[in-house]
């Protein structure tokens, strides 16, 4: 049986409850304290689809503006996007709007978009009527539909719905170049290779899943997916060239649509008027009795239990859809084996990597996908009417006339008693493809689950804390809306001992499963810290303080696991730092801060930086003020002598061993006051500097936050190769021979990359010991894959060569 994987993201605003949409989804379970989304997750469900098996590669992002920035890396080759918005927020439903006029500029051309108006279990305060939003669904050709997370309304549904328009999308594409006589191969030929929906052949499928189940050109950083299935005509055609496309005869599709209304081209263009008018009352299904269908109610032993949505409605699981000649896109999977099983970490196990989360073990292998896919027709019944019953939770299908084409085919099925009285066929989609979980084999593959019911988020953890703390990302630091002061690298120069920056990288899982901490402490700063200096910048107005990158290790045992990384635990639950003791500086050997040695207006007196061995750590600005001319002036001018300032060059101010760099650029902030050095301070700076008062010092914050920006850029200059393709970078690693070789995986789109590499800059210049590299993953495509890079930014770590853990 061919697997096919498909991208999907979730767009919204922040609560409308996307997590708790995928969840559901994946897990059966509502969490009601569950933390918001920090930047995005992943997690994957296998469900059939007539003949195949469609994987659902999900993104869930982050819902937050702050997060805004990242979502392109999710839509972008998405075949298909789901946008929430929560029924009892209006503003939500703007924000959906926001997100759609975004994909349809910027997201894939033909991307299958899904309208979810969820926590439709609270329609009794609802702001948005359900008419608006079907209005609105309509005009740009959207499904829509009305979930409920908590109470497990039309949740499956509305992934089934994305399910059968993009494999419509797929047959009707087949059709057209049936039409023109196209040869298949040679239109697979002119597909991309990489592709977001894509199928996979058949003999490997099993060896995939257990060993790959995650395609090494991981979504975001594959190229653009073959457009998938919208509305128009037009995109259809131009998709030709980047379709998959089926070898196997439509006959062997009919039985899905039998059963289940497919989505046809005019499901793609809705017209309500032919639509099913929602009837709520007829249609209803009061929530009561949706909680006690044993699906809702249950959870299922999503190992032994897979659920699969199409199998009571596709019987003929069975057969196997012969691959096209070109296996690129198609594996022919004869059997597979319980995808969910086979993607599995075992109990107890800490996976080490991305891969090994969800790479299970043979032991664990398990359930003929027979099992787990198969259905009984006998089961459909039972289910379909619930599930057309569904209070708030129907599919408004449009174009319905489409459907109903097959009226014939589909009056054999349940949906016949979703009548309404006015005796209008409702048929919801779900209709077609719901059955109970107790009865439905669990789509075989919540991927990145665990045995214990975990989910593997991806990037979630990694950076995610909890709201009620800190915000979490480095560029908050820098980037306040709220006119927060930026916080340049000072920590990543200046933690203690005890927070001993231990490197950025989130993403440098060791495959042993130990949990290197990031920048975290190199970036995260101590209150008592942050509180003398400009940087308490870093507080939000609300009085939180931004920690970049803390919680990436610091997701609660006991909650979901949800980022790969986590699962880089070691069982004994430690979490290695092995970069510690390499990288850190050793607090002897740490300047202090300038602040502590520059003399104010009110006579404190600013000495010049000394460390206990009486060192002398000259602060960057004045390897900043070598370009004085181009650089705005901050406050730090004003401890600088005009007539006898040292200009140091970025280099000579960058020691060369570690400890001899004092100073982060904040260093260089200095009191708004007004500031005379004193003699004194003069002669005990090395070089002589005096220090006089400056009416510069006066100058407004925004000069030393601007000026701030430039020593960053300053740092960006640092010591960090750029690598330009594979070769480049085997040749780095040989010649590194012994060194550390520190590589940042980024791009220039993603905003946390962008924030990350001042601080990987930062350390590039305290660390001459270590190799610093930076990787452009959308230049370096191959050796992205190579390197396993799941998420961006992601920082590794190299000796010798091989990947250093
Ligand atoms: N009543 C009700 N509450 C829900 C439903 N879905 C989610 N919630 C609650 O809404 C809140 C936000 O849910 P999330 O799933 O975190 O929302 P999100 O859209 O992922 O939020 P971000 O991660 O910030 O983007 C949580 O308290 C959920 O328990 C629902 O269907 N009904």
């Amino acid at each position: 049986m061919a697997i096919r994987e498909l991208k999907v993201c979730l767009l919204g605003d922040t609560g409308v409850g996307k997590s708790s949409i995928v969840c559901r989804f994946v897990q059966d379970h509502f969490d009601h304290n569950i933390s918001p989304t920090i930047g995005a997750s992943f997690m994957t469900k296998t469900v059939p689809c007539g003949n195949e098996l469609h994987k659902f590669l999900i993104w869930d992002t982050a819902g937050q503006e702050r997060f805004h920035s990242l979502a392109p890396m999710y839509y972008r080759g998405s075949a298909a996007a789901v946008i929430v918005y929560d029924i009892t927020k209006q503003d939500s439903f703007h924000t959906l709007k926001k997100w759609v006029k975004e994909l349809k500029e910027h997201g894939p051309e033909n991307i299958v978009m899904a309208i979810a108006g969820n926590k439709c279990d609270l329609s009794d305060i609802r702001e948005v009527p359900l008419k608006d939003a079907k209005e609105y669904a309509e005009s740009i050709g959207a499904i829509v539909v009305e979930t409920s997370a908590k109470n497990a309304i039309n949740i499956e549904e509305l992934f089934q719905g994305i399910n059968l328009a993009i494999k419509e999308m797929f047959k009707k594409d087949k059709k057209k170049n049936k039409d023109k006589g196209m040869d298949m191969n040679s239109v697979q030929a002119g597909a991309p290779e990489e592709s977001d929906m894509k199928l996979s052949k058949g003999g490997k499928a099993n060896e995939r899943d257990s060993h790959d189940v995650l395609p090494k050109n991981e979504n975001f950083l594959v190229p653009e997916f073959l457009d998938t299935a919208q509305s128009k005509e037009k995109a259809i055609g131009s998709m030709v060239s980047n379709t998959l496309h089926m070898s196997t005869e439509e006959a062997e599709f009919p039985q899905q649509v039998s059963g289940t209304p497919m989505f046809s081209e005019s499901t793609i263009h809705p017209k309500y008027e032919g639509s099913p008018k929602s009837s709520p009352k007829n249609t209803q299904l009061k929530q009561e009795n949706i909680s006690k269908t044993p699906g809702y109610s249950k959870q299922t032993n999503y190992s032994n239990t897979p659920k699969s949505l199409a199998k009571t409605t596709h019987p003929k699981q069975e057969s196997t859809l012969s691959p096209v000649a070109n296996g690129t896109y198609y594996r022919e999977v004869d059997m597979p084996k319980s995808l969910e099983d086979t993607i599995q970490s075992k109990k107890g196990d800490m996976p080490k990597s991305l891969e090994d989360t969800i790479q299970s073990k043979k032991g664990d292998m398990p359930k003929s996908s027979d099992d787990s896919v198969r259905s009984k027709e006998s089961e459909i019944p039972r289910y379909l009417q619930d599930t057309i019953q569904s209070k708030e939770g129907k599919i408004y299908k449009p174009l319905k006339d489409s459907i109903q084409s097959k009226e014939s085919e589909t009056s054999k099925t349940p949906q016949d008693s979703t009548q309404s009285k006015e005796g209008k066929i409702y048929k919801p989609l779900k209709d077609s493809v719901q059955s109970k979980d107790s009865e439905m084999s669990k789509t075989p593959q919540d991927s990145t689950q665990s045995k214990e019911g975990k989910i593997y988020k991806p990037l979630k953890d990694s950076v995610q804390s909890k709201e009620s703390e800190m915000s979490k990302f480095p560029q908050d630091s820098i980037q306040s809306k709220e006119g927060k002061t930026y916080k340049p690298l000072k920590d990543s120069v200046q933690s203690k001992e005890s927070e001993m920056s231990k490197f950025p990288q989130d993403s440098t899982q060791s495959k042993e499963g130990k949990i290197y901490k990031p920048l975290k402490d190199s970036i995260q700063s101590k209150e008592s810290e942050t509180s003398k200096t400009p940087q308490d910048s870093t507080q939000s107005k609300e009085g939180k303080i931004y920690k970049p990158l803390k919680d990436s290790v610091q997701s609660k045992e006991s909650e979901r696991s949800k980022f790969p990384q986590d699962s880089t635990q070691s069982k004994e639950g430690k979490i290695y730092k092995p970069l510690k003791d390499s990288i850190q500086s050793k607090e002897s050997e740490r300047s202090k801060f300038p602040q502590d040695s520059i003399q104010s207006k009110e006579g404190k007196i600013y000495k010049p930086l000394k460390d206990s061995e009486g060192k002398i750590y000259k602060p960057l600005k004045d390897s900043v003020q070598s370009k004085e001319n181009k650089l705005s002036k901050s406050s730090q001018d004003s401890f600088q002598s005009k007539e006898d300032k040292t200009h140091k060059p970025l280099k000579a101010s960058v020691p060369s061993k570690e400890g001899d760099i004092s100073k982060s650029p904040e260093d260089t902030i200095q009191p708004k006051e007004e500031i005379t050095m004193p003699p004194e301070d003069a002669i005990q700076s090395q070089e002589g500097v005096s220090v006089k008062s400056s009416e510069e010092a006066l100058q407004p914050l925004e000069s030393k936050l601007s000026r701030f920006k430039a020593e960053i850029e300053t740092l960006e200059e640092g010591l960090v190769r750029v690598i330009k393709d594979k070769e480049e970078f085997e040749e780095v690693l040989k010649d590194a021979g012994e060194k550390l070789v520190a590589v940042d995986f980024s791009a220039a789109w993603c905003g946390p990359c962008r924030m990350m590499k001042p601080h990987f800059h930062s350390l590039s210049l305290k660390h001459d010991d270590v190799i610093f590299v930076e990787v452009d993953t959308e230049d370096c495509e191959q050796l992205v894959q190579d390197c396993e890079v799941f998420h961006l930014p992601t920082f590794q770590f190299y000796k010798k060569e091989e990947k250093w853990v």
